[in-house]
């Protein structure tokens, strides 16, 4: 059975809230998502310019063709702007019986409002009342009690107020607004009378447009694939976490969360081990060729997630235990793995700030005829002098990788093909190949290695 979400809110024209960040999350969590749509803003991440409200018989309209037709497993509302849409939305969802989970949109991150004032009692006396959950932050709790919401114990005492006075099932205020190292939101459980907490590390971005909207979104996502609502809550606080930390540096104001973030960093993870293994295999059949090529040290080849996700050496998939040389002939000592390179994935994320396309890279042993054949064939070589690195930098543990690529990226004015040094006391000079992918770079190793075998006949 397909799980099926519906999202009963707004669209952001800007597309970081509303339901475009709905459907985003419901398919990042595979689940099959549908709307009801309330209005239309013209929006961007500085602000809310203009709201379209859609007449409130076609949002009610809205939910019944989905509801007849394919069914809904569990809905979400968001912007739910006049006591007429609300009330229209409530018939509908009393009539189909989904669990609901309820975002109390008020504002946007930008202050502007997205409920007019007279709704406020609406919202309260008739949406809040039917939610399986109810998700305000600090500042839409302190509107629903009428208190400031400012601490862990306001945020406590609000969430039980809410449950005791307005009926939701589960309460769940959250602590994106509130202050400390953690971001903690509190959940309440109106029939047990039990706090529950959900913690994360504070991640400090201004990108946070669409946080509500996802969270929201990720717990109905959660409900329709039948997850218990304590397992969907804490899915969707993985899913914001994952979401506010991959955020799109988009816009001059708040930029969007990312709630694709979940799948992409899955996707992609797969199909780097899957582009690792094919040049692994190139190297396999070209091993005696290569094998001329691997140093003491060992060789490695590594590829790193593309730039938005790439912030460390886990980030950098490798081969554990390098290339050896066995009998003459390049051997991958085992498969491709993340976070296993040091080396060749300091290189590599150093060359990722100045190239974010360049993500792959392999060591060989320095040899003077790969750098005159590299040089013929038009590639940009660039060298540094490891004799020169300041006593700063050799003191600190892993910093003379970085210092050197930057070293050479500065000599060529840009990221080289070819970066190479001719060693130190006690250091083996080495030569490292950047390219795009490991393919891209085995095959340049390839064309210089055949390009030295030919001048030799
Ligand atoms: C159409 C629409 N719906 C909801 C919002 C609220 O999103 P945002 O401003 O990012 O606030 P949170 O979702 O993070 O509480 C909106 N701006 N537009
Ligand atoms: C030791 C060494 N120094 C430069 S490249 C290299 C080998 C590959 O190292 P890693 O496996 O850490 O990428």
């Amino acid at each position: 059975m397909i799980p099926r979400a519906l999202t009963i809110a707004g669209l952001d024209s800007g597309g970081g809230a509303g339901i475009t960040a709905d459907l985003k999350t419901f398919h990042a969590l595979g689940v099959y998502g549908m709307v009801a749509l309330t209005a239309v803003t013209a929006q961007n991440t500085l602000g809310v310019r203009a709201v379209q409200e859609i007449d409130p018989s076609i949002v009610e309209a809205q939910i019944d063709a989905v509801a007849e037709d394919i069914g809904i497993n569990a809905a979400k509302t968001g912007m739910l702007s006049s006591s007429q849409i609300m009330e229209a939305a409530a018939r509908a969802v009393r009539k189909w019986g989904f669990p609901l989970v309820v975002d109390p949109v008020m504002y946007a991150k930008s202050g502007d409002p997205l409920i007019r004032p007279e709704a406020m009692e609406t919202l309260r006396r008739v949406i809040i009342p039917i939610a399986k959950v109810v998700t305000p932050n600090a500042p839409e709790a302190s509107h629903l009690v009428g208190f400031r919401v400012e601490t862990l114990d306001d945020a406590k005492r609000a969430a039980k107020v809410i449950a005791e006075e307005l009926h939701p099932e589960i309460v769940i205020v959250k602590g994106g607004h509130l202050t400390g190292d953690e971001s903690i939101d509190i959940v309440y459980f109106r029939d047990s009378g039990e706090y529950r907490e959900l913690k994360a590390l504070r991640i400090d971005t201004k990108n946070t447009h669409g946080t509500g909207c996802s969270f929201s979104a990720a717990i109905a996502a959660g409900l329709a694939k039948g997850l218990s609502p304590w397992d969907a809550i804490k899915l969707a606080k993985e899913l914001i976490t994952t979401a506010i930390k991959y955020s799109l540096p988009l816009g001059h104001g708040h930029g969007p969360v990312n709630p694709m973030a979940w799948l992409e960093l899955r996707a992609y993870r797969a199909d780097i081990i899957d582009e690792l293994n094919k040049a692994l295999k190139v190297i396999e059949d070209n091993a005696d060729l290569i094998g001329n090529y691997i140093p003491e040290v060992q060789s490695n080849l590594g590829y790193a997630l593309p730039a938005l996700y790439a912030r460390n050496l886990d980030d950098v998939a490798a081969v554990p235990g390098r290339i050896v040389k066995y009998m003459g002939k390049a051997k991958p000592s085992g498969p491709p793995t993340f976070g296993v390179s040091s080396h060749v994935a300091n290189y590599i994320l150093t060359a990722m700030k100045h190239g974010p396309e360049v993500r792959s890279a392999m060591n060989i042993k320095y040899d003077n005829r790969v750098i005159e054949a590299a040089r013929e064939l038009g590639y940009v070589v660039s060298g540094y002098d490891r004799r020169q690195e300041p006593p700063e930098v050799k003191a600190r543990e892993g910093a003379s990788i970085p210092w050197g690529t930057e070293q050479a990226i500065k000599n060529a004015g840009r990221v080289p093909d070819i970066i190479y040094h001719l060693g130190d006391y006690g250091k083996e000079p080495q030569i490292v190949i950047l390219g795009q992918s490991p393919i891209d770079v085995v095959n340049k190793l390839l064309i210089i290695v055949k390009r030295i075998n030919e001048k030799r006949f």
